[in-house]
C-alpha cells in the first residue's frame, strides 16, 4: 500500500465522501456517506452503533480494508487506488471527551506543541483567534490539573483548531460534563460553528445536542447509516429505528419578528407560521433555532378557543406511522412548508379520524429554544 502524503491528490469538488467497510468480530461497519464540506455533520446513534469506529476510520487510527475517504477535494485513503495517507498527516484536529493535555505543560506550552506541527505558511487558525474563540485567555499561564472540566475541552479544543485541520473531529466532547458545564461550553461551540471555515464531524448520542449544533445528521444503527440528510428532513422523517422515537421531534428556525413588552413575550417567525415564547434578548432580526418534540404537540379538529395553550397553528396531516409503544402513533404535519410531529395515542388517532390529507389544528406545548 503506497503511503501518500497530505494535500496530494488533490480531487474536484467540495464535501466529504466517506465509505468504509469493517469487520470486528460481531460487529461490521458498512457506511457511504457524502457529507457536506462545511458546518456540523452530527454522527448519531444509539451506543456501539459504530460512531468512535466511523470516526477512527475518518482519523485513519483504524484502517478500513474497503475505503474511500476525500476531504474538500484531498484524498485521504483509496483502497483500490492504494492510496492511504497516515494518520499524523491528515489535516485533522480530533477532540476526545476528555482532552488530554500535557499535564507537565502549562497551558500555552500545550497549545504551542500542536501549533509549531504546522509551518507558519499553512496556518489557518491564528493564535489570537483561538483563543478568543474558545475564551481561554486568562488561562494561559494556568496547569492543566488546576482546570475545570469545561475549561479543559476547551483547551483540547483551542489545542485543534492551532493545528490549522481541514476537518475537526469531536467525538461526545461534552459527555463527561455536567449539566451546567455543558450548557457553558455549548455556546463556545456554536461559535467554532459560525465563525470558522472548518468543517466538523461530531458524535454525540445527545438529540439536544444534536439539535443545536448540526446542519445535517448520520444516524447510525449496527454499523450502517440508516438516514443521512438535513438536521430538519431527517428529524422529521418517521421511519426511522427507535433511537430517535422517544426523542421524536423536529428543529425550525426562525427569526425573531416581535417583541410583547405588556406579556413579556417574543414572536418568532418562520415559513408556515409563528410562536410566541417568554422574552427574549434577541433584537429583531436574530435568528434562533427552537426544538418542538412530538410528545409536546397534540391535534385538534377545529381552532380551539377555549385552551391555555398560545400556540396553534394550521396543519394538514402528511403521514400516520408507528410510535416506541403500541398505544402511540406518530403524525407528521405540514405547517405551510414546515414540518412538525405530533405523538398521540392510537385511540385519539381512531377517534378524531386523523388520516393523510386532513387539516387540522396543532397546539404546541412547549418550545424549546436552542441557544
Ligand atoms: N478494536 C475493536 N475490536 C473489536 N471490536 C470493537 C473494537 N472497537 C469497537 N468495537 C466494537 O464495535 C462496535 C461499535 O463500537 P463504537 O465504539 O464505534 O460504537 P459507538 O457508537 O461509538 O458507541 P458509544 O456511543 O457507546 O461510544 C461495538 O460493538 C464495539 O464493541
Amino acid at each position: 500500500m503506497k503511503h501518500v502524503s497530505s494535500g496530494s491528490g488533490r480531487l474536484p469538488g467540495d464535501g466529504i465522501q466517506a465509505r468504509f467497510h469493517l469487520d470486528y468480530p460481531g460487529f461490521t461497519l458498512d457506511v457511504d456517506l457524502n457529507l457536506p464540506g462545511r458546518g456540523v455533520t452530527a454522527l448519531f446513534g444509539s451506543s456501539g452503533c459504530g460512531k468512535t469506529t466511523c470516526l477512527r476510520c475518518v482519523a485513519g487510527l483504524e484502517r478500513a480494508p474497503a475505503a474511500r475517504l476525500a476531504v474538500n477535494g484531498q484524498l485521504w485513503q483509496d483502497t483500490e487506488a492504494g492510496v492511504f495517507v497516515p494518520t499524523h498527516r491528515r489535516a485533522l484536529g480530533y477532540v476526545f471527551q476528555e482532552a488530554s493535555l500535557f499535564p507537565h505543560l502549562s497551558v500555552r506550552r500545550n497549545l504551542e506543541y500542536g501549533m509549531q506541527r504546522v509551518p507558519a505558511a499553512e496556518r489557518r487558525v491564528a493564535w489570537a483567534q483561538a483563543l478568543e474563540l474558545l475564551g481561554i485567555a486568562h488561562l494561559l499561564e494556568r496547569m492543566p490539573g488546576g482546570l475545570s472540566g469545561g475549561e479543559r475541552q476547551r483547551v483540547g479544543m483551542a489545542r485543534a483548531l492551532l493545528t490549522s485541520p481541514r476537518l475537526l473531529l469531536m467525538d461526545e466532547p461534552l459527555a463527561a460534563l455536567d449539566l451546567k458545564r455543558k450548557g457553558e461550553i455549548l455556546p463556545y461551540l456554536e461559535r467554532l460553528h459560525d465563525e470558522l471555515d472548518i468543517p466538523i464531524l461530531y458524535v454525540s448520542h445527545s438529540p439536544d445536542e444534536v439539535a443545536r449544533l448540526a446542519d445535517y445528521v448520520v444516524l447510525l444503527d449496527e454499523g450502517r447509516a440508516v438516514a443521512q440528510g438535513g438536521l430538519q428532513e431527517t428529524l422529521a422523517r418517521l421511519d426511522l429505528p427507535t433511537a430517535l422515537a422517544e426523542d421524536a421531534g423536529v428543529v425550525i428556525e426562525s427569526v425573531v419578528a416581535g417583541h410583547d413588552d405588556a406579556y413579556h413575550l417574543t414572536r418568532l417567525d418562520f415559513p408556515g407560521g409563528s410562536v410566541l415564547v417568554a422574552r427574549r434578548p434577541e433584537a429583531l432580526g436574530r435568528r434562533l433555532r427552537f426544538r418542538v418534540q412530538a410528545r409536546d404537540v397534540s391535534l385538534a379538529t377545529q381552532r380551539l378557543e377555549c385552551t391555555t395553550i398560545t400556540n396553534l397553528l394550521p396543519v394538514r396531516v402528511i403521514e400516520v406511522a408507528d410510535a416506541d409503544t403500541p398505544a402511540h402513533v406518530l403524525v407528521r404535519l405540514d405547517a405551510a412548508g414546515t414540518s412538525l410531529l405530533a405523538r398521540i395515542t392510537r385511540r385519539s388517532c381512531d377517534k378524531l379520524e386523523i388520516r393523510p390529507g386532513r387539516q387540522m389544528w396543532a397546539q404546541i406545548k412547549t418550545v424549546a429554544l436552542l441557544g
